[in-house]
């Protein structure tokens, strides 16, 4: 196999979680140069809207993950997939607990050239937090299955912790997008987050995108944990 080149921008999407535009446009031209894609979620949507797209895609024109998290009924999500197309996102979330019948509608009403990814269990849920959801046993089990029907109802890809990603690429196989959150590099404290491992595991159980936010976002300096990161990758694959 042919090495990458040096400077391939690493499969990480970081997650611009910011209280405000400047700072995410910011931190968006810290990291293009060493990440692929930059993720915009809830915080920075709901307070700007559509217009937040196109400031931190900017001049780079870096690939945007938009992470709405869609659950709602599915000619409620249809209707806010179609809404959301025209901002070309090259990634829409939607929660896999909506169903197979609103994922579909999901993809449906999608552009072609957005891929729909569905969240199967939050990387924040330990395995008490599911046992009180009526989710008891291995998180394993839920991902799998939860990973399983958002296929089968035509999602391209999914998210899940780490920690299942390879029995998630077991389950479901090659051609479908592996996303990670819950990364902390070693020795960084997992704060929210109940299923986490590092970058270099996620990448190397499978993971095609790894979704890191604080670990970047908090430094002093975004763009050289970034490159560090990024970096660490490298070495590692
Ligand atoms: O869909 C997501 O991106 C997502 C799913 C999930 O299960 N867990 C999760 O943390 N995320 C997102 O991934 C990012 C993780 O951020 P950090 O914990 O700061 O690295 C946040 O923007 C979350 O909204």
């Amino acid at each position: 196999m042919t090495p990458a080149p040096l400077l391939t921008p690493a499969p990480i999407a970081v997650a611009l979680d910011a209280p405000d535009l400047e700072t995410a446009a910011r931190w968006a031209a810290l990291v293009t140069p060493h990440v692929s894609t930059v993720k915009v979620g809830l915080e920075l949507y709901l307070r700007y809207g559509p217009d937040v797209i196109a400031s931190v895609r900017g001049a780079s024109g870096v690939q945007v993950f938009l992470d709405l998290k869609l659950h709602d009924i599915p000619n409620t999500v249809a209707g806010a997939s179609r809404a959301v197309s025209r901002l070309r996102p090259a990634i829409l979330t939607v929660h896999a607990a909506g169903g197979p019948a609103m994922i579909r509608a999901a993809v449906e009403a999608a552009d072609p050239q957005t891929e729909i990814a569905a969240v199967t269990i939050l990387t924040s849920l330990s395995e008490a937090d599911l046992a009180r959801i009526g989710l008891e046993g291995p998180a394993d089990d839920a991902v799998r299955r939860l990973a399983a029907l958002s296929v089968e109802s035509g999602a391209k890809g999914l998210v899940c912790s780490p920690n299942e990603v390879s029995a998630v690429r077991a389950e479901v196989g090659e051609g479908i997008t592996l996303i990670t959150p819950g990364v902390r590099p070693t020795g960084v404290d997992a704060q929210d987050q109940a299923r986490v491992a590092t970058p270099e595991r996620a990448l190397a159980d499978g993971a095609d995108l790894l979704v890191i936010g604080r670990p970047i976002t908090a430094s002093p300096d975004p763009g050289a944990a970034a490159a560090a990161i990024a970096s660490s990758l490298r070495r590692a694959s």
